[in-house]
């Protein structure tokens, strides 16, 4: 799914109006149904619905909620914020409909002091501003805002907390934004939806479609994806009757030292649940007995050093190369590292200790053989590309770095980020917080390396192997609960993954 600015979107809403077509107002009727049978699904009529309405379109959502649910018998309060000016275009008509209707008590305040008193199990709704925010809050709204968020009430933002932003919001005034525990956003996810320290404004979001139209949709341009399924599906190729593993790629992986040969471990075992046909684990020697025991599939390259990696094998049978989980930063190892950039040919997945070592010696970028991967978790990344202030200027690096270095960056989170060296990014749909545990980063640079093995291109192989392994993530959680998901649960539920996005195909 392509992702929008929101100036984008309401490009999108015009050209919907003009080539459906729809007039505004039933385009706002019909978004503000939906936004209406999800509150009737979660309240009861019991509850006060309680709407803060702004000047423009998100306002005039606000008051056609407010009537559908009175029509339904809720009991229904709309405060508009008064800034001295008359309500235009469908706002207006949704006023005129609410004062005939004579079913909500209207009340129009023009400071602080006209807010009103809240009973505690009284919805509040936000519909101050939507997506044509232009600047931050300041003065009256923000004074409005700060009051809303002191109250315990349950709170519900419609298509975008009020105050937020829905890209950059480096120049915001974090107090002056909504806190709301659900956002309920049109058609598309705003971007910063995805970025961490917005949650606290988001609250949980959903997606409510509202039928915008698909040309333009279509001839709308963008660089930034949100991954679902048919994403993935066209890079998992089925099985030829016939064929043989020799089909499917040989890995390399180099993981492991004394003490972290479990993430050589993790990371074999989901090379090969990836589908490889061939993985050669490179292992230092005291490794030698764990990883045969543990990982009987996987051929070994035994290490002349007992405890770390200092040497590898002869790259001319590989597909792809994995190279970073537990294998330290030693010396010895670093020069391997580099040893090891200036001689494969084909794709590498870096992970871990191998970002680290990179991160120290930054004129090794250069010798990546092109479209390698990076794996990096925001503090990996921070050592690696450098500091940023917020999660909007992060991808911007990310995206420089990939560009500059022509490799693939998948910055780890609960929206991973992937940035491909033409300016593309996506960030991932699926995975949940029981995968913040030891070693599911390991499992998912096993996962990508046995993709990139099979032939799979870069970009096809970063994108599939961060869906499925957050697929696997889920699928895991359902079973095991989140606290209790370990890396090696993502590792067995590959397979039920695998079979999920195969079943939608069918
Ligand atoms: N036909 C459409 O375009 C649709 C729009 N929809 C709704 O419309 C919203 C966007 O509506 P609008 O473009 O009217 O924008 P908003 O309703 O978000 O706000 C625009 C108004 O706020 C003022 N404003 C902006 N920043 C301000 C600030 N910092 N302080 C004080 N005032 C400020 C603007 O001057 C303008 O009057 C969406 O978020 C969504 O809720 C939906 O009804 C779906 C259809
Ligand atoms: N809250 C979360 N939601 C979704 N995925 C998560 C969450 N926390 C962690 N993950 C995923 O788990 C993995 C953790 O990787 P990493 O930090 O490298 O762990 P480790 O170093 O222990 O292997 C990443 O793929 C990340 O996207
Ligand atoms: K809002």
């Amino acid at each position: 799914m392509k992702l929008f600015t929101t100036k984008q979107i309401a490009g999108i809403d015009k050209f919907t109006i003009e080539n459906e077509p729809i007039s505004d107002i039933d385009l706002m009727e019909r978004a503000a149904l939906q936004i209406t049978h999800w509150l009737v699904k979660r309240f009861s009529t019991e509850q006060k619905m309680v709407f803060f309405a702004g000047p423009g379109n998100n306002g005039g959502d606000a008051l056609a909620i407010a009537c559908q649910l009175a029509n339904l018998d809720f009991v229904c309060e709309v405060f508009l914020l008064d800034f001295g000016k008359e309500l235009k275009g469908s706002p207006a008509v949704n006023w005129k409909r609410l004062e005939e209707q004579n079913k909500v008590k209207l009340v129009k305040f023009k400071d602080e002091s006209g807010f009103p008193e809240l009973g505690l199990t009284d919805v509040i709704l936000d519909g101050m501003f939507g997506s044509g925010l232009s600047r931050p809050l300041e003065g009256f709204p923000a004074a409005i805002v700060e009051e809303i968020n002191q109250l315990e009430n349950t709170k519900v933002a419609i298509d975008i907390p009020s105050g937020l932003m829905g890209e950059d919001n480096s120049l915001n005034i974090p107090g002056n934004i909504i806190k709301a525990d659900f956002t309920l956003t049109f058609q598309f996810p705003k971007i910063s939806f995805l970025f961490p320290e917005n949650e606290t404004y988001t609250g949980k979001w959903e997606v409510l479609p509202i039928g915008l139209h698909p040309g333009g949709i279509e001839q709308t341009p963008s660089n930034t994806f949100f991954i679902e399924e048919e994403d993935v599906k066209k890079t998992i190729a089925s099985r030829s009757k016939f064929a043989h593993k020799g089909n499917f790629g040989h890995a390399l992986l180099i993981a492991g030292s004394f003490g972290k040969m479990g993430a050589a471990v993790l990371a074999s075992r989901s090379c090969l649940r990836a589908g490889v046909g061939l993985l050669t684990t490179h292992i230092p020697r005291l490794g030698y007995s764990i990883i045969q025991t543990a990982v009987p599939e996987a051929m070994t390259s035994i290490d002349q050093h007992d405890a770390i990696f200092t040497e590898f094998p002869d790259l001319s049978a590989f597909s792809a190369i994995g190279v970073g989980p537990g294998i330290d930063k030693k010396r010895n190892s670093q020069k391997a590292l580099c040893e090891l950039l200036e001689k494969a040919k084909v794709p590498l997945v870096i992970d871990a200790d191998g970002l680290n070592i990179l991160s120290e010696n930054s004129e090794w970028l250069q010798k990546l053989p092109g479209k390698s991967i990076l794996t990096p978790h925001p503090g990996e990344f921070k050592r690696l590309v450098g500091n940023s202030s917020n999660s909007y200027e992060r991808i911007q690096q990310q995206k420089e770095f990939a560009q500059k270095y022509h490799t693939i960056v998948i910055l780890k989170g609960a929206y991973t980020v992937i940035a491909t060296p033409n300016g593309q990014l996506f960030f991932n749909s699926t995975g949940n917080p029981g995968m913040a545990t030891a070693g599911s980063g390991d499992t998912l640079t096993g996962i990508l390396l046995g993709l990139l093995a099979q032939g799979i291109s870069s970009e096809a192989a970063a994108i599939a192997g961060v869906y499925l392994h957050g697929l696997a993530g889920d699928l895991a959680a359902r079973e095991k609960s989140e606290p209790a998901l370990i890396a090696g649960d993502i590792t067995d539920y590959l397979g039920k993954a695998f079979i999920e996005l195969n079943k939608e195909t069918n």
